[in-house]
């Protein structure tokens, strides 16, 4: 069996009795794209902190390539890169200059670093732009450039797409696809935008506090989202209290619409068309639709929140938001 390249067992870290992040055990094979994905304050960070040896654990451990990360084991970060905040860069000189002090600083003796990265990256027509004058995509890319300049074999991402436009969010998806792809290079990625990391990423999993609630591959994910029935009329009160009454439950969801998860009614919508309009609703929209996938986001959290959290009380205290 493949050895994980990144693995945490029953990672924990505690502040002040609050558990920010709380027995997590996951496991990244090489190739992986591993989308991290939980609301603020899930855990994401701190997780991500704790692989990368910054901040102790509090019980548990993390290991990469399978050896144990401690903060004596500087050895292990060489075929590691990260961006764990907004990258810095120095605004007055040009994409090249801030390249060349960086790599001065980490004392990189390759002669090629900069140019590699410059390729790699595709940051070749903004290589004499003044860090100032670049869009906060090429920002990030200027960061993931620093991040890669020693040629690790896994690059960890907090946030990347964090404040991109729908432009930018794309870009950085589609260098992400290619240092995997055509590089090799294991990404593990965390966000809060499930639709945006899942079609990239190959496995998901999900946090929410400080626990992992799911963890499964992304192509399993479709499978998972359920189907539901968007029911339109110009009353929906009345509506919802003539489907109640024939006992289908339904809401109205947060796009104003009446919905309904009730198998009978999905298969059947027909039946539900009659059903209204025999009792004088007018129908304007009636339509299977399959869950997306930030709600489905919202339901798991809802659901195995919930349930982990009934299941460790006591354990939990309130956390800010
Ligand atoms: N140094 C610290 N001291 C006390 N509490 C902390 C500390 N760092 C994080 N926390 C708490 O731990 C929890 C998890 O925080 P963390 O930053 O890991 O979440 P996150 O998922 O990365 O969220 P965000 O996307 O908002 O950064 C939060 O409740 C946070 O307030």
């Amino acid at each position: 069996m493949m050895k994980p390249i990144l693995e945490t067992k029953h990672l924990t870290k505690i502040y002040k009795g609050e558990r920010a992040v709380d027995d997590v055990s996951l496991s990244i094979n090489k190739g992986a794209i591993y989308g991290f994905l939980g609301l603020n304050g899930a855990g994401k960070t701190t997780t991500i902190r704790m692989l990368l040896g910054m901040i102790r654990p509090t019980h548990g451990s993390c290991f990469i390539k399978g050896r144990k990360v401690s903060q004596a084991s500087s050895d292990l970060f060489k075929k590691v890169g990260y961006m764990v905040e907004t990258p810095h860069a120095y605004p007055e000189l040009t994409v090249r200059q801030n390249l060349e002090i960086f790599k001065r600083i980490r004392l990189l003796s390759d002669p090629n670093a900069v140019d590699r990265v410059i390729q790699l990256l595709k940051l070749n027509a903004y290589e004499h732009k003044k860090a100032k004058n670049l869009s906060l995509g090429n920002v990030q890319r200027l960061g993931i450039a620093k991040a890669l300049m020693h040629q690790p074999e896994v690059l960890l991402l907090d946030e990347p797409v964090n404040g991109l436009d729908p432009a930018g969010i794309v870009e950085i998806r589609e260098l992400l696809l290619d240092l995997s792809g055509n590089h090799g290079i294991t990404i593990f990625i965390s966000s809060h935008l499930l639709s945006e990391i899942a079609q990239i990423a190959t496995n998901i999993g999900i946090i929410h506090l400080g626990r992992l609630i799911q963890e499964i591959e992304s192509k399993q994910l479709k499978l998972l989202l359920n189907q539901r029935l968007i029911i339109n009329t110009t009353n929906h009160s009345t509506a919802e209290r003539t489907l109640n009454k024939a006992g289908i439950s339904c809401g109205v969801n947060k796009h104003g619409s009446l919905e309904t998860y009730d198998a009978n009614a999905i298969k059947h919508p027909d039946h539900i068309a009659r059903l209204l309009v025999e009792s004088s609703h007018s129908l304007t929209h009636l339509a299977v639709e399959k869950e997306n996938l930030e709600d489905y986001f919202l339901r798991m959290i809802k659901e195995k929140g919930e349930t982990n959290h009934e299941a460790i009380s006591g354990r939990v205290s309130h956390r800010r938001n």
